[in-house]
């Protein structure tokens, strides 16, 4: 699973996360490991970073059903900052599968199990298409 520019899990960009995904049943997870070039405010890791976590934890779910799917909506609590030096696991899995629409709850919890930031998604399938139309290029 993969590509290799995508900001998240893209092994060829050079600006990226470089988050590795892994399939678990219908489940997926990541380690990330935050440091200084992640934060926002000194210490804590940017909020868009931990977004862009659970963002592609949640296309991940359908991708791992062979389903290419943008996200329609995304709504993410952020409970506990996370800091430089903390390692987290990200999580996500399928709540309902509709032909069209994916709903995929995810969370990002550290080393000691204390929850950092949840979030539930809409997924939207694409077709042959519509991919085509947004010059989305799937990898075989
Ligand atoms: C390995 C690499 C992983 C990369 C992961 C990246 C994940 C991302 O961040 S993707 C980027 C961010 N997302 C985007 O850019 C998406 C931008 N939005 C869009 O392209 C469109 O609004 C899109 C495709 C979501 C919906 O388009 P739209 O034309 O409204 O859809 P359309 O095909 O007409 O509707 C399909 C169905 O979905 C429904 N729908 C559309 N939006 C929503 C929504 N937000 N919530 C619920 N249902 C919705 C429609 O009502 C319709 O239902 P029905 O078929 O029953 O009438």
């Amino acid at each position: 699973m993969g590509y290799d520019y995508c900001f998240v899990c893209g092994d060829k960009n050079p600006h990226g996360l470089k988050a590795k995904f892994n399939a678990d049943g219908d489940s997926v997870w990541a380690s990330f490991h935050c440091e200084e070039r992640h934060i926002g405010w000194p210490n804590v890791q940017h909020g868009g970073i931990t977004s862009a976590l659970l963002d592609e934890a949640c296309a991940y779910v359908p991708l791992n059903m062979d389903l290419v799917t943008v996200t329609a909506e995304l709504n993410i609590s952020f409970k506990t900052p996370v800091q430089v030096g903390e390692t987290v696991r990200i999580e996500a899995h399928p709540t309902k599968v509709n032909k069209r629409l994916i709903l995929v709850e995810a969370t990002m919890v550290n080393q000691a199990g204390e929850l950092k930031a949840s979030a539930q998604a809409k997924m939207l399938v694409l077709s042959k298409t519509q991919q085509a139309a947004m010059g989305i290029e799937t990898q075989a």
